[in-house]
């Protein structure tokens, strides 16, 4: 049985015309950004040499461009090969407090004010350093860079997810490390890897330890594989929210007539405001979307689901918040409030709590606009 939604209409103009500058300095609220994809080239340059990792580039310009020509080969698994280069520079407590730091500070100067990280403290242990530590060392860089950014005028709120690898067997112990540091910068779990052949129900504990604990956790599913995969993380570990997601456009048909039907699993993830973290570009490069311009993300947006724009990997993608919008805009016809619309659905989606999500949407985000248009 399908359920029959209307037509989409297309969103109204904001009556401002969009540039580069202008998505620059609205205020962006990213959910779903992979500290280890995200690093800066000449950081990996330099830290790589400290600790003698060859790199298959060595200078930051060609090293960028190694990243993303690799990570664009239309295949999840061949693009997250490429972590290898980041994670082995990530295993002393100073060069990831480093890049903990230049993370925010790079999302603080594109305009972001609320951002949810992620990355797996398990494959940082590889030099003895304890979980708790790696744990530890992200904050610590956190923290320089949002006191640096409240100084400079330009407050950014970061906080922590710690994410469990789908293919090893450590998600019960980093679902309890997520607890343990949950009021000292950690918000939430989270799964990721490879999809196809590790479904989330491997986790069932972590999530079923989560749920008992009254925390918060996200499900990498629907990238690389379909719709069991999102059923499974919904119904059967119970997910807050669903990283990427995208291939819930599966379980919607669009007739010849352009009458829009949705399966049941789709009307349960747009009835319940379930939030997708979509990440356009990182889609295009792993083959879950076959452009820009097809990307399931105009659909379900006027469909209303609860869309909301992430970077995924900015190294991989060589792509920002900024750059994810205008692409949305340029490929897509978004306008301004439609990014505000994903601006305050990411915000109602955050892990952090209800008063602070309401203060950022009603102090921040809302003026933020107001004062652009
Ligand atoms: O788009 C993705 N899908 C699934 N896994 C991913 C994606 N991007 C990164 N990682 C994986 O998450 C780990 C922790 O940050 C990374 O090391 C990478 O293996
Ligand atoms: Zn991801």
């Amino acid at each position: 049985m399908t359920v029959s939604t209307p037509t989409p209409s297309p969103s109204a103009g904001s009556g401002s015309a969009l540039t580069p500058e202008l998505v620059r300095a609205v205020p962006k609220v990213l959910l779903h950004d992979h500290l280890d994809g995200g690093l800066r080239p000449a950081t990996i340059v330099e830290l790589a040499a400290e600790i003698g990792h060859e790199l298959p580039a060595t200078d930051a310009a060609s090293l960028g461009d190694w990243f993303a020509e690799s990570a664009d080969s239309g295949s999840l698994v061949r693009y997250l090969e490429t972590f290898s280069h980041t994670v082995a520079v990530m295993q002393r407590r100073d060069a990831i407090t480093r890049i903990a730091r230049e993370c925010v500070e790079d999302l603080a100067a594109d305009g972001v004010v609320y951002a949810e990280v992620r990355y797996a403290p398990e494959l940082m242990v590889e030099q003895g350093l304890s979980l708790d530590e790696v744990v530890a060392a992200v904050q610590a860089g956190f923290d320089e860079a949002m006191s640096e950014a409240a100084a400079a005028g330009r407050p950014i709120v970061a906080r922590q997810l710690l994410t469990a690898m789908r293919h090893q067997a450590m998600s019960r112990e980093i679902a309890e490390l997520a607890v343990a540091w949950r009021d000292r910068g950690v918000t939430g779990f989270d799964i990721a890897g490879a999809e196809a052949g590790f479904p989330p129900t491997r986790h069932l504990d972590a999530f079923e330890y989560l749920r008992r604990e009254n925390a918060h956790f996200t499900i990498h599913a629907g990238e690389a594989f379909g719709l069991p995969s999102i059923w499974e993380a919904l119904q059967w570990c119970g997910a807050d929210r669903l990283g990427h997601g995208v291939r819930i456009i599966d379980d919607v048909e669009v007739g010849p007539d352009g009458q829009v039907s949705l399966g049941r699993l789709a009307s349960y993830v747009r009835d319940k405001r379930i939030p997708l973290e979509m990440c356009p570009s990182s889609n295009v490069q792993t083959g879950a979307a076959a452009s820009i311009a097809e990307h399931p993300i105009k659909l379900l947006a006027d469909l209303r689901f609860r869309v909301t724009v992430n970077t995924d990997n900015r190294l991989m993608s060589r792509t920002s918040m900024s750059q994810e919008m205008w692409l949305l805009h340029t490929e897509l016809g978004f306008d301004l409030d439609r990014l505000e619309w994903l601006t305050t659905n990411a915000m109602k989606s955050a892990f952090t709590h209800y008063d602070k999500r309401y203060a950022l949407i009603t102090e921040v985000i809302k003026p933020g606009y107001a004062a652009l248009r």
